[in-house]
């Protein structure tokens, strides 16, 4: 599959004419690990690992720590190469370049297990859209088959997928199959969820019924926590390419002399109200920011804005029933030419029926959706669209 990768852009030009070029790959690969609760150790928390492991673990991704923000919830690093975020039992990083993020993955499992206290992964995902110049990444990276097979060979019940076209851009998933709860708890999750997706309905013709939609929400929370049953979790990811010009002017030192100015010239404070934003703006280009809320909410946006391969990916586990409104205000504020969505909801989330949101969503102002993929795994559902600003 390397070689096949990204076939849209490749040009005329060969390779070797092309190797003088400043080139930097702004695709990132997303790796996000949940660490099932170890019952006999109440205290394992990732945020026990040090500051010195982390950069000790990060040398062998290929990138290091620059800024470090934290609240109570969440601990979030600003990175050479994109962003970290360390919770409890959650660990996500994002790195672009041609760094090596499934190198860390064996030191990453010992310290869980020796510094955090945790044995079992609960679920896994690692993805990422296609590489823009594939041949310029290293080992084992430089094909999602090489990904795929490195990640085999830790984990005995990882599934592979690719969405979206594989001619053009397209965006590829590595998850495990593990369920989490047991098959009466999850048709059990299906009836509330059900039950929910009904009263909402009727909610919406009989505003007088809100006791017992109140009711009804209290008595969802009981049967969650008495079942076991997920916390609410959602991420949507929006990853963008041929971005226009003078949006990207922003993020250079030839426009703004620091990081808050790019932050405020360009709207990005008020994307998602709430946050506490750690931002960094590169020399002579680039912008990377981390925002965190007290819920332990988190948003990330990082930008390459060289006009020949400009890339701006934005993600957030903010919680919503509908995120038109947030993707109209991204690509308003970054004018894309095409872009990506992924949303993953599970099923106690307020977003487990955005796929028929999106589904309705085929233009959203200039921008027409040319795919769009619903796929459904044990504990979590996938929504991946593709749009491009018309005409195109
Ligand atoms: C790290 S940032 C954001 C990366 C992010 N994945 C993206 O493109 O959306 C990358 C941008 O910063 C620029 N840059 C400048 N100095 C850099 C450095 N020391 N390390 C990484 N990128 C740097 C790159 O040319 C590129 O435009």
């Amino acid at each position: 599959m390397a070689e096949n990768e990204d076939l849209s852009n490749s040009s005329s030009s060969s390779s070797s004419s092309r190797e003088d070029m400043h080139f930097f790959e702004g695709v990132e690969k997303l790796l996000e690990i949940w660490f099932e609760p170890n019952p006999s150790n109440k205290n394992a928390d990732l945020r026990k690992i040090p500051r010195a492991m982390w950069d000790a673990l990060l040398k062998t991704v290929r990138c290091e720590i620059i800024s470090f923000t934290r609240n109570e919830q969440i601990d979030a690093y600003v990175l050479s190469e994109s962003s970290m975020f360390v919770s409890k039992r959650r660990w996500i990083l994002k790195t672009c370049g041609t760094t090596t993020p499934l190198q860390c993955l064996e030191p990453l499992l010992r310290l869980a297990s020796e510094i955090a206290g945790y044995g079992e992964i609960e679920d896994l995902f690692y993805s990422r859209k296609n590489f823009k110049r594939p041949e310029m990444q290293v080992s084992p990276h430089r094909g999602f088959e090489e990904e795929v097979a490195f990640l085999d060979s830790f984990f005995e019940d990882g599934r592979a997928y690719s969405l979206g076209a594989l001619n053009r851009d397209c965006w590829h998933l590595y998850t495990l199959s593990r369920g989490g709860g047991g098959s009466a708890n999850k048709q059990m999750l299906n009836n509330i969820t059900n039950n929910n997706n009904n009263n909402h309905h009727h909610h919406l013709h009989n505003m007088s019924n809100g006791h017992a939609q109140l009711q009804t929400q209290s008595a969802k929370m009981n049967l969650i926590e008495s079942l076991q049953l997920p916390d609410p979790d959602q991420t949507i990811e929006i990853l963008m390419t041929d971005l226009d010009p003078k949006v990207m002017a922003v993020f250079t030192k030839d426009v703004c002399n620091t990081a808050l100015e790019a932050t405020q010239k360009s709207g990005i404070h008020k994307l998602i109200p709430g946050m506490v934003i750690d931002d960094y703006l590169f020399d002579p280009c680039g912008y990377s920011m981390n925002g965190v809320s007290k819920s332990g909410c988190y948003m990330t946006i990082h930008i390459t804005p060289e006009p020949d391969f400009s890339y701006v990916s934005f993600e957030s586990n903010v919680a919503s029933s509908s995120y038109g409104d947030l993707i109209a205000r991204v690509i308003d504020t970054f004018q894309p030419g095409k872009f990506i969505v992924t949303v993953f909801a599970n099923k106690t989330s307020p977003a487990a029926n955005v796929s028929r949101e999106l589904e309705h969503l085929g233009t959203i102002d200039q921008w027409k959706r040319r795919d769009i993929q619903f796929s459904r795994f044990p504990t979590y559902d996938l929504t991946y669209a593709q749009y491009c600003k018309y005409p195109s």
